[in-house]
């Protein structure tokens, strides 16, 4: 005779009961392996726990091998969570955030990538996020990728040994309706490990603004990602990939901007880009 509707629900329940033993004990573990992994940072004299080259590359083999009914913004936000916490409890840190182009974006943005045990400080303006992360011990600051802000040449902030860096864009993985898919930058002040060079930044200051500015980045690969007059000239926000880096000179050059400042101002991992399709294939039927 087949179970009765009441014992096959209570047989399925015992199986999720064992499922969410097992991997509450499994995070438990996880705890223990960090604690190790503290030592060891400690030993390297490593500040901030903060590694966004490894988390991106996490994050990737996470959205690569999901299959299933869980949808994969939530598995992201899952483990989001998990790794932002266990950084958080390495070396405790604050993500400082600018809401100058709207709270709730912003705030779920930073949400979803860092969690709630994480303190979250809104700030009105990136020169605000740069000033509290410059002040702080191993904070996180978090400013739109497109800058946005009225703040003008904010990344002129960034350059410097001592100054903060972007170390990071989220999200890792990109895809239309990512829940928190604002594009944002992660910066922190210049930490013992190298950041990543796959993406390069460049702050570059021309002599005036020219309609050939951008064909001189393009054709060194790069993007202008945002851009504002400063006192004598103007400055523009540069991604390009780091390989690239070295033809910028010459490509700004052959566009009468050889007078230009190059100064880098951080980098981050490459790009992740999951096609529609594919981020479609765990969503809900409708
Ligand atoms: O791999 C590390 O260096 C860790 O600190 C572990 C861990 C994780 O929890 O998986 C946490 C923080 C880092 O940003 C990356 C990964």
């Amino acid at each position: 005779m087949p179970p009765s509707p009441a014992d096959a629900l209570s047989e399925l329940r015992q199986e999720i009961d064992r499922i969410d033993l097992s991997m509450h004990r499994l995070l438990m573990e996880r705890g223990e392996i960090i604690h190790r992994l503290i030592e060891v940072k400690r030993a390297q004299g490593a500040g901030c726990a903060f590694r966004p080259d490894r988390e991106a590359q996490m994050m990737r083999a996470l959205v690569e091998r999901h299959q299933g009914l869980l949808p994969l913004d939530a598995v992201e936000g899952i483990w989001r969570v998990i790794v932002s916490t266990f950084t958080y409890v390495q070396a405790p840190y604050t993500v400082h955030a600018d809401d100058s182009g709207g709270d709730a974006q912003m705030r779920d943005s930073a949400r979803f990538h860092f969690g709630f045990t994480v303190p979250y400080a809104p700030h009105h303006g990136a020169l605000a996020v740069i000033s509290a992360v410059a002040a702080s011990g191993g904070d996180l600051g978090v400013l739109r990728a497109s800058g946005g802000s009225g703040d003008g040449a904010w990344w002129l902030r960034l350059i410097g040994d001592a100054g903060p860096k972007i170390i990071a864009r989220l999200p890792f993985v990109e895809r239309p309706d990512h829940p928190a898919g604002l594009p944002v930058f992660v910066i922190a002040k210049p930490g013992a490990e190298a950041a990543s060079q796959d993406i390069a930044l460049f702050s570059i200051s021309l002599p005036r603004w020219t309609h050939d500015a951008p064909a001189a980045v393009a054709a060194a690969e790069g993007e202008i990602l945002a851009a504002a007059p400063v006192p004598g000239g103007h400055s523009i926000l540069v991604a390009l990939p780091a390989a690239q880096a070295t033809r910028l000179p010459a490509a700004l050059g052959d566009a009468n901007l050889g007078a230009a400042q190059i100064d880098p101002v951080g980098g981050h991992s490459a790009r992740f880009e999951m096609d529609e399709a594919r981020a479609g294939v765990f969503a809900p039927e409708p």
